[in-house]
């Protein structure tokens, strides 16, 4: 595996891009909330009936777009969730030309973030390019990055939280992974830069979190309006282990986790609070900085979790401090290409490895 110290240059490049990333959904989602014949947003229902919209392709197009221009198309591999079916058809022209004003839009700042940009604006077959390119399916051997460009569409159509989540693996482990949160209410005293400095406790929001494997450090930056900011804050995860005191997060809809399953476990190991349901891998970014203990998802089995739905979160989790695992305490494999295959059951994030073990026998006892 690559020594961590040589990946200064993704983890550096990731960070930026998944800030212009987020300034894009920042965008889009404040024109969702317009009345629909004004909004360009675009929202438009997939196979699976899940939702997609201008934001996730345009995020996919920026990344992908800024990706090969930093690091070159050769041995390019991104393993990322959409693909162009829906936007290459001739009754979805007013749609690609919405994803492709947003793209533009957003590239034509890139320089804010210290990132390349186009010498004029890409033509709409460029962007097609950049989306289609990220088809990857990943595997155990060699670099893939691995991108949602919009985890928690869910919420982000309903003006909820959501999150942009790019991570590298290589040989089937993720080296590092980075967390837009735009809507995340962020404590003040966390943001040592870009938030003006009201009283104690107060909230500002938006964050992009990010770790590399093996540093032991897990950073936090505010998302500002107006480029890159100039620090980050180290992040650290609870150090609560009784479950009576713990925060339980997970899933909002009930078709992504199995709600009477994780109750009926919290319940026996004694947890008092409510659980605290987010859409999206902001649950992830919660056990990172430490406003929950636990997150756990329990999908249907017949449904397969993929990749990109969790490969930034667990790294940052980890390297905060946290432990990750399936229901039979076996870390999550992301060597076998777009699925995380062999899951037992379901995931349990942690906060601590105290409060994991205990977590974890309740789940094998189950
Ligand atoms: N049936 C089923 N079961 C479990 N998981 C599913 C299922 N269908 C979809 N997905 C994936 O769940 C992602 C959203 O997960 P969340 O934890 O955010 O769920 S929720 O929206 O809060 O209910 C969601 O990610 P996005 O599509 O990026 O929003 C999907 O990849
Ligand atoms: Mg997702
Ligand atoms: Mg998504
Ligand atoms: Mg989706």
């Amino acid at each position: 595996m690559a020594a961590v110290e040589s990946l200064a240059t993704e983890m550096d490049t990731a960070v930026r891009v998944v800030h212009l990333a987020s300034s894009l959904c920042v965008k889009v989602q404040d024109k969702l909330r317009l009345p629909s014949s004004t909004n360009d947003g675009h929202v438009k229902a997939k196979d699976d009936d899940s939702p997609v919209t201008v934001a996730d392709w345009g995020v996919q197009a920026i990344v992908s777009w800024v990706l090969a221009e930093v690091f070159g198309t050769q041995n390019f591999s991104i393993v990322a969730e959409e693909d162009t079916e829906s936007l290459s058809n001739t009754e979805s022209l007013a749609l690609l030309g919405a994803v492709s004003n947003a793209v533009n839009e957003a590239l034509s700042e890139a320089h804010k973030y210290g990132l390349p940009k186009p010498d004029k604006p890409l033509e709409s077959t460029e962007i097609l390019n950049a989306i289609g390119r990220c088809n990857s399916v990943g595997g155990p051997k060699g670099r893939h990055w691995v991108l949602d460009p919009v985890d928690g569409t869910l919420g982000f159509v309903r003006g909820d939280q959501y999150a942009v989540a790019l991570a590298l693996i290589e040989d089937g482990k993720v080296l590092l992974g980075v967390l837009g949160c735009p809507n995340y209410p962020v404590k003040k005293e966390f943001l040592s830069n870009g938030c003006s400095q009201s009283g104690a406790g107060s909230v500002s929001k938006g964050c992009v979190m990010y770790a590399k494997r093996g540093s032991g450090q897990a950073w936090m930056q505010p998302l500002l309006p107006g480029g890159y900011p100039e620090s980050a804050t180290l992040l650290k995860a609870s150090t609560v282990d009784d479950p009576v005191l713990a925060t339980v997060c997970e899933p909002v809809e009930r078709a992504n986790s199995n709600h009477l399953f994780t109750a009926g476990l919290t319940n026996s190991m004694g947890v008092r609070k409510q659980p605290m349901r987010v859409y999206s891998m902001v649950k992830y970014a919660a056990i990172a900085c430490g406003d929950a203990e636990v997150f756990m998802k329990f999908a249907q089995s017949s449904y397969k979790e993929k990749i990109w739905d969790h490969a930034a979160g667990v790294v940052i989790v980890e390297e905060a401090g946290g432990v990750v695992s399936d229901a039979g305490g076996r870390k999550l494999d992301f060597s076998k290409g777009v699925y995380l295959e062999g899951l037992d059951r379901g995931i349990i994030a942690c906060s601590n490895q105290v409060l994991h073990d205990k977590i974890n026998h309740g789940a094998q006892r189950k």
